[in-house]
């Protein structure tokens, strides 16, 4: 399957690179090293990017780019031609919107109020996507054209997957958070209706694109989902201010899009750097420009690398359209509390060692009146604990799983609390049992157990089939899309296994000391319990 620009023909490959390059150096303020190069990674599915041609010390500056040359609200052209559309504070964004949703989606969902909503309100992303759209049509006669000619055409992210490759990634949470159809529909009413609406001023009579055909409804909206897919992929949040950059209480501060405001911009040559979970460059938000330097000694012929934060294999898949190893420790899975709760039904039925009959109806009723007060998640992320890469941008020690979400095992105590209300009127030997803190924790941890017993076997294959396609691979990364998709539903497994590999250890921790328990009390008081 071919990546973004595996398509171009060498040649032509090399020219654009010359040309955007000869452009970039060309722009006042804009500095390039001498010691490093823009270069084709295709062979390694990489497209372009920034490699040393002699060892580079740390602190070293590598490029600069002078704000004027960034694409974005306050350098675009489109800002003096259609100014109603830049002006207000920006509407909330996707974030602030929805929970499960980082604010760089171009999956944006369409809140239901949002369909009648005003089309010319836009909010930092859909801006964005108008701005590229309106360079793009320029053509050659866009001051951005060098840069736009090195962009992507098309994309691996999931946005782009058929049905069947998409069933590749089977019980993956990555597949409801593609989005497709919310996405179509923020392009239809965003940007679509706004190119149209506003044609003299997307197509200038004095421009090259006004010879050209106007687009079609249809591809307006390929071309929305094109600059959409290029924003998530390249675009950086300008609002960031260089005291930000430095390592917070948190670690590195990721280095891309987070779209809080109307300040997302297209930043030429920084988006050239690709990206992995170890690396050895920065780039800095300075007042007059941004500027990308070396974090540690750079090798001749090593290849420059940012930083997009720790996300997992799916979320690099979902945003960027590749995977890489060092990524696979920010790997999670998500746990519906449907199946915890299936679990803890059947924990609590065997509670004392008999079946026992629960009003589980009277129960949902009572939860009802939980939910409404307090907060109740459908889902949980299961992660491992892990270090945030150092100054140098280099991660040390194993990622491990040490332990459930604490919101889970929250949960799991009003959901008890609960029960043992329900079961407290029909049977007071189990009301009691459910008012123990080990017996507690062993429904806790049994229910939480069955559950993602139950969760692994919602992937239609096993971890150690999807382990044997990931070990035919040439070269050893997942490129395809199919191999992708293994590399991010085994890493889910894999979470899974680890997480079941604790819970027993847990288990067996209980089961002992409550053996010791048993063992030190005094006779009469056995007999009595
Ligand atoms: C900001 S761009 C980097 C430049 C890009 N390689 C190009 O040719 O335009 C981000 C895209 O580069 C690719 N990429 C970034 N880091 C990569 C890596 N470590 N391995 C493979 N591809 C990578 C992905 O396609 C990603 O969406």
């Amino acid at each position: 399957m071919p990546t973004t620009t595996d398509t171009v023909p060498v040649g032509d490959f090399e020219q654009q690179t010359h040309k955007f390059l000869e452009w970039f150096t060309s722009q006042p303020g804009a500095t390039f090293h001498k010691d490093i190069k823009l270069v084709d990674l295709r062979d390694k599915s990489a497209g372009r990017g920034i490699i040393a041609t002699a060892p580079i010390p740390a602190d070293t500056t590598l490029f600069t780019i002078p704000r004027p040359s960034i694409l974005c609200a306050a350098t675009s052209p489109l800002a003096s031609k259609l100014p109603f559309l830049f002006k207000g504070p920006a509407e909330p964004t996707v974030a602030e919107e929805t929970e499960n949703h980082t604010a760089d989606d171009d999956d944006v969902p369409a809140a239901e109020e949002d369909q009648e909503e005003d089309p010319n309100s836009q909010d930092s992303w859909t801006l964005l996507i108008l701005i590229l759209i309106h360079e793009y049509l320029q053509g050659s006669a866009s001051a951005w054209f060098p840069y736009l000619s090195v962009l992507p055409q098309k994309f691996d992210t999931p946005m782009f997957w058929t049905g069947e490759e998409l069933g590749e990634l089977q019980a993956s949470a990555l597949v409801p958070k593609v989005g497709k159809e919310e996405a179509d529909e923020m392009i239809r009413t965003k940007i679509v209706k706004v190119v149209k609406e506003n044609e003299a001023a997307f197509y200038p009579a004095d421009s090259p694109a006004a010879e050209k055909k106007k687009l079609s409804e249809e591809e307006l909206l390929a071309l929305g989902h094109r600059m959409g897919s290029a924003i998530m992929a390249y675009a950086f949040d300008l609002a960031k201010e260089d005291d930000e950059d430095e390592e917070e209480e948190d670690g590195w501060v990721e280095d891309k899009v987070a779209a809080q405001n109307d300040t997302m911009g297209m930043v030429p040559m920084a988006d050239m750097l690709n990206a992995d979970a170890v690396f050895n460059a920065h780039i800095n938000h300075g007042e007059a420009c941004l500027t990308a330097t070396s974090l540690r000694e750079i090798k001749e012929g090593e290849e420059i690398l940012n930083y997009y934060g720790p996300l997992s294999s799916a979320e690099l898949l979902r945003r960027y359209g590749y995977v890489t190893k060092n990524h696979a420790r920010y790997d999670v899975v998500e746990l519906g509390w449907e199946l915890v709760e299936g679990g803890l039904k059947e924990m609590v039925e065997g509670v004392k060692g008999r079946k026992k009959e629960v009003d589980w109806s009277k129960v949902d009723e009572l939860l009802e009146e939980e939910k409404e007060e307090g907060e109740w998640e459908d889902s949980f992320v299961l992660e491992r604990q892990s270090e945030d890469p150092d100054s140098e941008g280099q991660v040390h020690g194993e990622a491990e799983f040490l332990g459930l979400p604490e919101e889970l095992e929250e949960q799991v105590k009003v959901y008890l609390k609960v029960v043992k209300k329900v079961v407290g009127t029909g049977d007071r030997a189990v009301a009691e049992a459910l008012g123990n803190k080990v017996v507690k924790k062993e429904i806790l941890l049994g229910g939480v157990r069955k559950a993602l017993e139950e969760r692994e076997g919602q992937y239609a294959t096993s971890l150690e089939e999807d382990e044997k396609v990931l070990q035919g691979i040439e070269g050893g990364r997942p490129t395809t899309r199919k191999e992708m998709a293994v590399w991010v539903r085994a890493g889910e497994k894999r979470i899974i296994r680890e997480a079941v590999a604790w819970v027993q250890r847990e288990e067996e921790e209980l089961k002992q000391a409550k053996g010791g328990e048993e063992k030190d009390e005094p006779a009469a008081k056995k007999r009595k319990a």
